[in-house]
């Protein structure tokens, strides 16, 4: 990866228009970072940005988004920053618990994020009074509703901090093209009971919004 070549660009991969436009008017004028939606879940995020890498020339990929927070690690209208991008449900049930596809030998559920550029992103938006909690984010097929839930993901991933749908398939993508991925979520919920109108997203879009104005100065 080289981060300082200026004919590559940085893929921003969101799964609605509204996370799209929350970017967008974060990042402003740029020619650095490119924008998609590419639709809820992490199917939809692998192939809508293995398509963009596809046509074009990518030095890093960024999954952007809401997400739920763990209690006690990420409270609504935080930030979370990935060290770990992590497909929690990709595996199999058995009578005695979950097995991971590492653990049945399939291969890995688990994407680590580049560290000098997580501690980059941490520190600039430390910076900028927007602080933000670096940990696992887990990928999901299913938002979390309920505590039981909540509890068997934090079983699986101890210290987890967030909850999203796209990171795993944005990042797969990604590691398939051989480059680095983010993920960046801006805390909407609590990851447990499901409370719809607790929901924040509004206040989650404008900090995904601020969270993405630091970005040029860091990527570029
Ligand atoms: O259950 C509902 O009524 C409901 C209402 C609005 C949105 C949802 C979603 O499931 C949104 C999923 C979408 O947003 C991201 N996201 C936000 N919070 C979470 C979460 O706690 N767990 C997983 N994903 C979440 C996600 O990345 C999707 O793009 C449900």
């Amino acid at each position: 990866m080289n981060m300082n070549n200026p004919a590559q660009k940085i893929l921003i991969v969101t799964a609605v228009a509204a996370e799209r436009d929350a970017v967008l008017r974060g990042l402003g004028n740029t020619d650095t970072f490119e924008v998609i939606f590419a639709g809820v879940g992490p199917a939809a995020a692998a192939s809508g940005t293995a398509r963009t890498l596809a046509g074009g020339s990518y030095k890093l990929v960024i999954s952007a988004g809401i997400g739920g927070g763990f209690a006690g690690v990420a409270e609504i209208e935080s930030l979370v920053i990935a060290n770990r991008i992590i497909a929690a449900d990709l595996g199999s049930e058995t009578r005695d618990g979950f097995l991971s596809v590492d653990e049945l030998g399939f291969g890995s559920s688990v994407i680590s994020s580049p560290a000098e550029q997580v501690r980059q992103l941490t520190a600039a938006l430390q910076a900028a009074g927007l602080p933000a909690v670096t940990g696992p984010i887990l990928t999901v097929s299913t938002t979390t509703g309920t505590r039981e839930s909540a509890e068997v993901l934090l079983s699986r991933v101890p210290g987890a901090a967030a909850e999203g749908m796209e990171g795993f398939g944005a990042a797969q993508a990604a590691a398939d093209a051989g480059l680095p991925a983010l993920e960046i979520r801006a805390i909407s919920n609590r990851v447990g009971p499901r409370d719809r109108d607790a929901w924040k997203i509004p206040q989650a879009l404008q900090k995904l919004e601020a969270a993405c104005s630091i970005l040029t100065e860091v990527f570029t």
